[in-house]
């Protein structure tokens, strides 16, 4: 392959955000990129046998490997995307016992379908709405509903804004960034006090709802979590599901660029609807990329990856991939069905949100959810009848996380 100089790229990944992978790739000769982040060497891959070399605990382990600004924003000290081994396997047993199989699905679902109605209703009195805005606050809405997080109406804004600051400031110097520290320094200390109560019994929340089990969870050493990490885990189950409105917001943009779209969702048609949620979440960028630290001298494509280097798996580009989605910068939630059913996707394939099994690696536990939410939501929205004035619908690939500039402004919004 073609080597561009070896100076340090993080600047340029500020800069560029989702297209610096891609770019790098490009300027290497197309395969493996070979660059150096925060100076560390790093090795860039994409595709199922990238994914699978990233997804070997023998090749790669996340702890003390994920950026301090991310773990002060995103994660939160001591999660569960920290940890390898034994210790991971434990605490992910929890997430998928909460998260995992339609009898934990479901009642989510319903729980925010019944926050959209109740809040589209009040919709059609207002002279305009910011649709990623209202989509966070119904999601919060729901998922405390779910979790057995205490909020009352008057909290909740406050609550949202938090949550969708954690999410917006991970990747950036700029005061978003601060903004995202201090939310999550109050949300924390706000849910550790929370789960202390429960523990002691001032506090009674359902058996089986997030918190409960969170706050009852042993580790692999048997011990109860620390209130702090326990806070930080029940954040990990609510901040990424309302980071579902940043996927509404670009269904929104999706139904406005390809209105040919609307009518299948607007019949009803759900396995078209899962089919459109595979597509945005492949289509549009979110996480830009997955990476941890090679505990040894390793080797991948035939380039030698020195202990302690870093490796990347390039989720936006693998998502980009030609030889494995064909006209890979065309929207078409076809390529997610067989007839009028769901295709089976293979576990490498489609990484918006991680590859392989969720329940022995690090795959996103949220899936189902953000796939069977997304779904219904799209739902909603396509029978929803609405104007979208002049706005800045625009996504720029050099923000990280990426969304339309406008936040998806609706006016005239009336019941369908
Ligand atoms: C907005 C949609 C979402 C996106 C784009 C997303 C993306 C991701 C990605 C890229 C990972 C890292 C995978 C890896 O390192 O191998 C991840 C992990 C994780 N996600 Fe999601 N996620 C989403 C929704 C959710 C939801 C709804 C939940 C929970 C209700 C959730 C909970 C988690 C947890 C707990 C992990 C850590 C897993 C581990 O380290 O073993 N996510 N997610």
């Amino acid at each position: 392959m073609t080597r561009t100089p070896d100076l340090d790229q993080t600047i340029p990944l500020l800069a560029k955000g989702y297209a610096w992978l891609p770019d790098r790739r490009r300027a290497d000769g197309g395969g493996t990129v070979r660059s150096r982040l925060m100076l560390r060497r790093t090795l860039g891959v994409k595709g199922p046998a990238g994914a699978q070399f990233l997804y070997d605990e023998d090749n790669v382990r996340r702890s003390g490997a994920l950026p301090e600004p991310v773990v002060s924003t995103l994660f939160g000290h001591g999660a569960v995307h920290t940890l390898d081994g034994e210790a991971h396997r434990v605490r992910k047993g929890m997430f998928i016992e909460l998260l995992m199989g339609p009898e934990r699905v479901w009642p989510l679902v319903g729980q925010v379908s019944a926050a959209w109605d109740a809040t589209a209703a009040r919709w059609a009195g207002r002279p305009e709405i910011v649709l990623m805005d209202e989509a966070a606050l119904l999601i919060t809405r729901g998922v405390c509903d779910w979790a057995a997080v205490p909020v009352t109406d008057d909290e909740l804004p406050a609550l949202t804004r938090d949550l969708t600051v954690e999410i917006d400031g991970f990747a950036t110097g700029a005061p978003r960034h601060w903004r995202a520290r201090r939310a999550r320094q109050r949300r924390e200390a706000w849910l550790a006090g929370i789960v202390e109560e429960v523990r002691e019994g001032t506090r009674t929340v359902p058996s089986g709802s997030v918190v409960d089990v969170v706050a009852r969870h042993r580790d692999s050493d048997g011990e109860l979590l620390e209130p702090r990490v326990a806070a930080v885990e029940v954040l990990n189950v609510i901040r990424p599901t309302v980071a579902v409105s940043w996927f509404v917001g670009f269904a929104a943009h999706a139904l406005h660029t390809w209105p040919q779209h609307r009518e299948r969702l607007r019949a009803g048609d759900r396995a078209f609807a899962v089919a459109f949620a595979h597509e945005v979440r492949r289509f549009y960028p979110f996480a830009p990329f997955i990476g941890g630290r090679s505990p040894q001298e390793v080797e991948f494509d035939g380039e030698r990856v020195p202990a302690g280097s870093m490796v990347l798996l390039d989720l936006w580009g693998q998502d980009h991939d030609a030889e494995l989605f064909p006209e890979p910068f065309e929207f078409r939630p076809e390529r997610f069905l067989d007839g009028d059913e769901v295709r089976e996707i293979g576990q490498w394939e489609l990484v918006p949100q991680g590859a392989g099994d969720p329940r022995t690696g690090h795959r996103c536990p949220g899936e189902d959810i953000t796939v069977a939410l997304l779904s219904a939501l799209a739902l909603r929205l396509a029978q929803l009848d609405y104007t979208l004035p002049e706005q800045d619908l625009s996504i720029s690939l050099s923000r990280i996380p990426a969304r339309p500039a406008s936040g998806v402004v609706l006016t005239d919004v009336r019941p369908g």
